[in-house]
């Protein structure tokens, strides 16, 4: 018998143009031969007859909860991740289950909005990530919007902002911050912040002019997912995971007239590298 792979489940949303949500990180953990398995919390919707305004479909708390019991009834979990996450009552049955069964290497990508929208996600969310999702950490990956609400500063602005906001997200629990500027920060690098609770690591690349990062979040922070399943050290999956999301941003394509799309084979094709 061949050794059992590494087991990453994501608890996220399906985006049925693939490029984020369970799609982006199943994908994305089979990149990296992680075995990937899924519990969905919401089902997001775009549409093409109204400028690509998305609607959001919960699923209920129970069946959440259910899937989780499915999730955890096979090998041991190495590593996982939540992505978006449509209400109070979802949260919590997560973050209960993560207690229960002392699932460790959490990453928690805070999801408050999706790009190109306005609309933040139920505002109560936020509270409910940051006093019980956060506290579980290995790592938390919010953008610069999200980072913004999650520390309490509000709108964010320069590195030195994304270093306050680190420090205050840490001290809600969190062993490990990354804040992503992305796209959002100003000027023509995209720049991410890496916090071990003491010290700062800048990750930074020219910034890809393309319009081709919806899903770059979920990317990112499921290639860490799987990194940490494999064993690497928090810092070491995150820079590999900023390498692997540039590669699917460079090599992202546009997806309709709305969306440019990573994608997520894009390191392993284009670089023709192994992973
Ligand atoms: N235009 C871009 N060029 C290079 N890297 C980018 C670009 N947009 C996003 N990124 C990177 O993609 C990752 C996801 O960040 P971001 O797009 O800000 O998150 P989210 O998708 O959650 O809003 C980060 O590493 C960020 O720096
Ligand atoms: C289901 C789902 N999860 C997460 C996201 C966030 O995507 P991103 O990786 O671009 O932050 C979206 C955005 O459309 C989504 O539809
Ligand atoms: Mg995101």
């Amino acid at each position: 018998m061949l050794t059992q792979p590494k087991i990453t489940l994501t608890i996220a949303g399906n985006d049925a143009s693939g490029g984020a949500g369970i799609g982006a990180d199943l994908k994305t953990f089979a990149e990296f031969g992680t075995y990937g398995i899924a519990a969905l919390t919401v089902i997001a919707t775009m549409d093409p007859n109204n400028n690509w305004s998305h609607g959001v479909t919960p699923i209920d708390a129970q069946i959440v909860k259910d899937q989780l019991v499915t999730a955890t009834a096979g090998p041991k979990i190495d590593a996982l991740k939540t992505g978006m996450l449509p209400n109070v009552p979802v949260i919590e049955v997560i973050a209960e289950t993560i207690k229960e069964k002392n699932l460790t290497n959490l990453v928690v990508d805070p999801v408050m909005v999706c790009k190109g929208e306005t609309e933040v996600l139920n505002p109560e969310n936020a509270e409910a990530l940051r006093d019980l999702l956060v506290p579980l950490a290995t790592i938390t990956t919010p953008n610069l919007f999200e980072a913004g609400q999650l520390s309490g500063l509000g709108t964010l602005k320069t590195l030195d902002d994304m270093k306050e906001a680190a420090k205050l997200i840490q001290q809600k629990g969190a062993k490990y911050v990354v804040v992503k500027g992305g796209k959002a920060l100003e000027g023509d690098k995209a720049i991410d912040l890496f916090y071990n609770g003491s010290d700062f690591t800048i990750l930074e690349v020219d910034k890809i002019e393309s319009a081709t990062n919806h899903g770059a979040g979920c990317t990112f922070a499921a290639a860490i997912t799987s990194g940490l399943a494999q064993g690497l050290e928090p810092k070491e999956a995150v820079l590999k995971a900023k390498d692997f999301v540039t590669a699917a941003i460079k090599s992202g394509f546009e997806y309709n007239q709305f969306v440019g799309s990573v994608f997520h084979s894009g390191y392993r094709l284009e670089q023709n590298k192994g992973i």
